[in-house]
């Protein structure tokens, strides 16, 4: 089994290759030529298709889609020039810190 830095950053290189490939040869360059706004929508139909996926108590479906999604969010990151890096150092940051924590020292709206 690949372990899962290695996946990522293997498949942001190569979408990071294909993005300027010939759109009827490459899916990743045909998102990119559609631009911006369908990037972000194929991710959102993906993140429901997920959800949907959960719900409905199929494992399978689940894991396809949860790859959808992870595909269609590095996508989005190319297209927006943020790296994988960044994402990673975010949650880096954030370990260790409860989320329940974190949102009670929030300033208060
Ligand atoms: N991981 C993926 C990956 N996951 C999902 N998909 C594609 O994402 C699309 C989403 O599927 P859907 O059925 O929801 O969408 P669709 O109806 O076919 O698409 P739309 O016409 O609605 O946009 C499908 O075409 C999938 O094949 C992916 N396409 C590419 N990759 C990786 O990207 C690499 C480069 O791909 P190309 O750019 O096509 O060479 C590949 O070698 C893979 O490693």
């Amino acid at each position: 089994m690949s372990s899962i830095p290695d996946t990522l950053a293997r498949l942001e290189q190569t979408i990071a290759q294909r993005k300027g490939a010939d759109p009827s040869s490459s899916y990743v360059a045909k998102l990119h030529s559609r631009g911006l706004p369908i990037i972000a929508r194929k991710l959102g139909e993906e993140a429901v298709e997920t959800v949907v996926a959960a719900l409905a108590e199929d494992r399978d479906e689940l894991v396809g889609e949860a790859a959808d999604v992870m595909f269609h969010l590095l996508v989005l990151l190319s297209a927006k020039d943020v790296s994988l890096a960044e994402v990673m150092a975010e949650l880096d940051r954030r370990e260790g810190v409860s989320g329940l924590d974190e949102k009670a020292s929030r300033p208060a709206e």
